[in-house]
C-alpha cells in the first residue's frame, strides 16, 4: 500500500515497454499505485528476467498483485508460473480478464502488447483489478495448482 491506494507491480520487456508505461497511468487513474520494474526503455531484454522480478516482488509482500507485458502476453506468462506463488494468466479481452480472476484466482495479469491495442489493454486490466475470485467449486481446483 501506498497510503491508502494498493500498490500494483508492473514489469515488461521491451515489446511490452510502450503498453506498460500507457497502462501506469491507467493504475493510478484508477486508484492504484504503480511500482514499475522495468524494463526501462525499449532496448531488446529477455522477458524471464522482468517476470522473475515480479515474482520476487510478490514474494516480498511488496505488493500482493501484478500486470506483465511482452509482445504475446505468452512468453512472460510461462516465465511467472514457475514460480509456485505466481497465478498469470494471459487475458485478450474483458471477459478472459474477469474469467481468469472468477475462477483461476490469477494474481497477474499478462497481456500482449503486439495482440491488443491500448483501449483492449485499459478494460482487461479495469476488469482484472475489479473482479473477485468466485471461490466454490474453483477453490479446490486453485488449490491443486500447488
Ligand atoms: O515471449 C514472447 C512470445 O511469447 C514475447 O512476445 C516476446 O516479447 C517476444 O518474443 C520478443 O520478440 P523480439 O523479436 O525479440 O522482439
Amino acid at each position: 500500500m501506498t497510503g491508502n491506494r494498493e500498490t500494483i507491480a508492473i514489469a515488461s520487456d521491451h515489446a511490452g515497454f510502450e503498453l506498460k508505461e500507457a497502462l501506469k497511468g491507467t493504475l493510478e487513474e484508477l486508484g492504484f499505485s504503480p511500482l514499475d520494474l522495468g524494463t526501462d526503455g525499449p532496448a531488446s531484454v529477455d522477458y524471464p528476467d522482468f517476470a522473475g522480478k515480479l515474482a520476487s516482488t510478490l514474494a516480498e509482500d511488496k505488493a500482493k498483485r501484478g500486470v506483465l507485458v511482452c509482445g504475446t502476453g505468452i512468453g512472460i506468462s510461462i516465465a511467472a508460473n514457475r514460480h509456485r506463488h505466481i497465478r498469470a494468466g494471459v487475458v485478450h479481452d474483458a471477459t478472459t480478464a474477469r474469467l481468469t480472476r472468477l475462477h483461476n484466482n490469477a494474481n497477474v495479469l499478462c497481456l500482449g502488447a503486439r495482440i491488443i491495442g491500448l483501449d483492449v489493454a485499459k478494460d482487461c486490466l479495469r476488469v482484472f483489478l475489479e473482479t473477485d475470485f468466485e471461490g466454490g467449486r474453483h477453490q479446490n481446483r486453485v488449490a491443486k495448482l500447488g
